[in-house]
């Protein structure tokens, strides 16, 4: 049986305009679980600004969101570098006012040995992951600082945060960081009215996983055995969480980090089943110094 499924999609659990006359910034907005969940803003009413690096990504953004009838800006950005940042939010400016909301939500990951990863391999991940969801957030909060306005950031992150992710030391340690983040930031910022929170997605499969993600996913199907839910996420259960999250409805909730997996990360089983490392999941035979 599983976890029942969430109702259909394109009800919300928040009354209709919720974000009426709001702008939301959501990094990597055009694939995936950005935007699905810029969608679910669309449809409460928020103006969408969308940032990332492909014009194909960007173009699908504004595809999907004008459907929902919103405004919708979308602006090419590496969040590795702080000025394009900074370009993007003037961009943003430009089109709609500060934004109120900024979802950081762009990462990077792929699965590769620790003992098998490039010194740029490494940082290029945890620069993205770590480093622009940092950038991103100092830009948004700097700017709500000086004007004397409110705010709220959500940052995506993985349940890797707290047990490690073998095949993935370097998004694993980068989203700890990302979830230790929330934490601090939360403080620093809340007395001047930014809230910080962490959302936390379990299993989502979806169309734009990268070739590598997807190869490790194969054989996850919708009614996943593997998960104590019975099931994976759809994808409207993330939309609704990050809206609520950067609600009014949720304006006291902060330094908190959601997550919505099933319960998928607490799964334990009474004996633990034989170790197979990394090497042998992803069907490599021993290493060897090149
Ligand atoms: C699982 C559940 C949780 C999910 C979490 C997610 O985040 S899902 C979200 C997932 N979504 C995304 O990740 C979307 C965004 N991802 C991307 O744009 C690319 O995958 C990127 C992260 C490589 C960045 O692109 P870029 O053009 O900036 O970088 P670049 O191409 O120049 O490579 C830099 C270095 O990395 C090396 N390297 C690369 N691949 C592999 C590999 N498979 N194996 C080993 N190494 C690899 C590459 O060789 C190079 O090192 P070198 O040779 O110089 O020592
Ligand atoms: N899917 C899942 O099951 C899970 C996902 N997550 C997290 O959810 C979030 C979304 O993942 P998902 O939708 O699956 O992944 P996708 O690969 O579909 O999305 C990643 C997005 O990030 C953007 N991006 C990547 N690098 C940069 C960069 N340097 N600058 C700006 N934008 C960038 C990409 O756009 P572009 O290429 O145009 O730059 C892309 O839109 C991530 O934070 C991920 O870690 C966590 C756990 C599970």
């Amino acid at each position: 049986m599983g976890l029942p499924e969430p109702p259909a999609l394109g009800a919300s659990a928040l009354p209709a305009g919720t974000y009426a006359g709001r702008t939301v910034f959501v990094t990597g907005g055009g694939t995936g679980l950005g935007r699905a969940i810029a969608l679910e803003f669309a449809r409460l009413g928020a103006n969408l600004v969308v940032a990332s690096r492909k014009e194909e990504h960007l173009a699908a953004a504004r595809e999907t969101l004008a459907e929902t009838g919103a405004k919708v800006r979308t602006v090419s950005c590496d969040i590795r570098e702080p000025e394009q940042i900074t370009a993007a939010f003037d961009a943003a400016v430009e089109s709609f006012g500060p934004p109120d909301v900024l979802i950081n939500n762009a990462a990077a990951n792929f699965p590769v040995p620790a003992e098998e990863m490039s010194p740029n391999a490494w940082r290029t991940v945890v620069d993205i992951t770590l480093n622009g969801t940092y950038f991103c957030a100092r830009e948004f909060a700097r700017r709500h600082l000086a004007a004397g306005t409110p705010g709220s950031i959500v940052n995506i992150g993985a349940s890797y945060a707290w047990t490690g992710g073998p095949g993935f030391a370097h998004s694993a340690a980068a989203k700890a960081g990302v979830k230790n983040m929330v934490e601090t930031l939360a403080v620093e910022w809340g007395p001047y009215g930014i809230q910080v929170n962490g959302l936390v997605p379990g299993l989502f499969p979806h169309e734009d996983m990268t070739a590598d993600i997807k190869g490790n996913l194969a054989g996850t199907h919708d009614k996943d055995p593997c998960q104590p839910a019975m099931r994976v996420g759809r994808l409207r259960e993330l939309g609704w969480a990050a809206t609520f999250l950067a609600s009014p409805y949720a304006r006291f909730v902060s330094g908190h980090t959601l997550v919505v997996d099933g319960a998928n990360w607490q799964r334990r089983g009474l004996v633990n089943p034989p170790v197979v490392t990394v090497r042998q999941q992803m069907g490599k035979g021993p290493f060897v110094l090149p």
